[in-house]
């Protein structure tokens, strides 16, 4: 029988609402077979009746996986708790292994938590993890190549809370526990795990990483936690601020058009107002990743300059910016739209609209509706350019027979708007600026996330 220490477990879960079931993702490595037994206590000493479920995803990379699998359904027999293998089965990149494997790991989680009726996936990621997250973010924002890390917003590393696919929430209750402080607890338990060859494999950047902080570096720790406390708390406050700024200035004149008021470009918080910007550049051009903040900036200038009369206009990841005295607007640009193709459900758009279909599956088409479409047929709105609103309206989908052209009346699938930069993962730190966003094109509202006091309120 494991002993453990009542007190540690309530400080672990107590805050999280586990009235829904939860599912915990075991690699059987040590952190999450310790969240395991340790969740498993918590549960039948506090509310017995709440569900679990233990998913093990088996890559199929190497040649023990299966078996490792199988290691973990056998504790799990052993401790009572129901456990599920799903497999990561078809081809595998010859490149980026690590994050497809991640890619896949999470579709199969959600995959299973989707069919077991559970909301909540639990898993085992440590201080450890978020540390070397924190300095493999740092290495890269010091490269030439920074990209999207040179903002500083990823030195907030992992967030305690994380919403999958606008459905599903990932919860890390181990984030401030060491790795060395669950081996030992579970070595003292008697209790064992498998080691991954993968986490010593130093092709990877994060084996690299993981080894550093081993190899006398580990004074690196606590400065890189302190980063990612300092980080977060600053990528919440500024959400928060360009959320109240999206509030205030942002409107949505037409379908796939949105309008900042004139008063946006002059508020006082430009930090805000550029981050906001670039928020919405992603939402409108249908892209998962904020535009670089040295570019927004640029344009933010720009936009702050412009005195008129013709209009400046500029394009940002996919979307068209464009500043006259009406305000400032936004649409999805007509290049590089996608190619019309089969209706599926489930599937998001263009980044813009999660599609959900209902009987008659393949005999669909969606595709953007195009200029020709939409001609003549503009819908007359008070506080917006006819020439915008067209141009955003041939960028919207439409639904067609394969064979026989427009479908008219009774459509067989919907397409509802997300946001893309917070449609995938949506960081609890960024809850904030998504519910504005999410408010302001229509998209599902934002279910809570399942934890009490750990930094996320928005
Ligand atoms: N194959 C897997 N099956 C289920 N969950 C997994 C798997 N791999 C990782 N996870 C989840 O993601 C978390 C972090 O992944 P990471 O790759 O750091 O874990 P690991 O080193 O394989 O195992 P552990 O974190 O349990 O020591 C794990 O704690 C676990 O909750």
């Amino acid at each position: 029988m494991l002993k453990i220490e009542t007190p540690e477990t309530d400080r672990l879960f107590s805050s999280i609402d586990l009235s829904g079931g939860a599912i915990v993702a075991v690699s059987g490595g040590s952190d999450s077979t310790a969240l395991l037994l340790l969740l498993k206590h918590h549960i039948e000493r506090n509310s017995p009746t709440v569900r679990l479920l233990a998913v093990t995803v088996d890559h199929a990379l190497r040649a023990g996986s299966a078996a490792e699998a199988e290691a973990v359904a056998r504790l799990c027999a052993k401790r009572g708790i129901p456990h599920k293998t799903v497999r990561w089965d078809g081809p595998k990149p010859a490149t980026g292994l690590p994050a497809a494997a991640r890619d896949a790991r999470y579709r199969l989680l959600g995959r299973a938590a989707r069919e077991a009726g559970i909301g909540l996936v639990l898993t085992g990621h440590t201080a450890d993890d978020q540390a070397e997250t924190v300095l493999m973010r740092q290495a890269r924002a010091a490269s030439a190549e920074a990209g999207p890390d040179a903002d500083g917003r990823g030195l907030a590393g992992m967030a305690p809370a994380t919403l999958y696919d606008g459905e599903i929430w990932i919860v890390r209750p181990l984030l401030g526990t060491r790795r060395a402080a669950l081996r030992g607890w579970l070595t003292g338990q008697g209790a064992g795990w498998i080691d991954d060859p993968t986490n010593d494999n130093r092709t990877f950047e994060r084996p690299r990483i993981r080894a550093r902080l081993g190899d006398g570096e580990a004074a690196q720790f606590g400065p890189a936690i302190a980063t990612a406390d300092r980080a977060a708390g600053a990528r919440i406050d500024l959400g928060m601020r360009a959320a109240a700024l999206m509030r205030a200035h942002a409107g949505r004149p037409a379908p796939g058009l949105l309008r900042l008021a004139p008063a946006f470009v002059t508020a006082a918080d430009r930090p805000a107002a550029v981050y906001a910007l670039r928020i919405l550049v992603a939402v409108a051009g249908g892209s998962s990743f904020l535009p670089d903040l040295a570019r927004a900036e640029a344009l933010f200038f720009r936009i702050c300059g412009w005195r008129g009369p013709d209009p400046l206009r500029a394009t940002l990841s996919h979307a068209v910016v464009d500043r006259r005295s009406a305000g400032l607007f936004l649409h999805r640009e007509g290049r590089d739209l996608p190619p019309a193709g089969p209706v599926r459900d489930g599937t998001v758009w263009d980044g813009r609209y999660r599609i959900t279909l209902g009987d008659g599956g393949g005999e669909f088409l969606i595709a953007a509706k195009g200029e020709s479409a939409v001609a003549g047929a503009l819908p007359v709105t008070a506080c917006a350019p006819a020439s915008l609103v067209h141009a955003a309206l041939a960028a919207e989908p439409v639904f067609s027979m394969e064979k026989q052209g427009f479908m008219g009346g009774f459509l067989p699938a919907s397409a509802q708007p997300v946001a893309a930069p917070f449609a995938h993962f949506l960081s609890g730190f960024d809850l904030a600026p998504a519910r504005a966003v999410a408010e302001l094109i229509g998209a599902a509202a934002i279910a809570a996330p399942p934890l009490g006091s750990i930094g996320l309120k928005p």
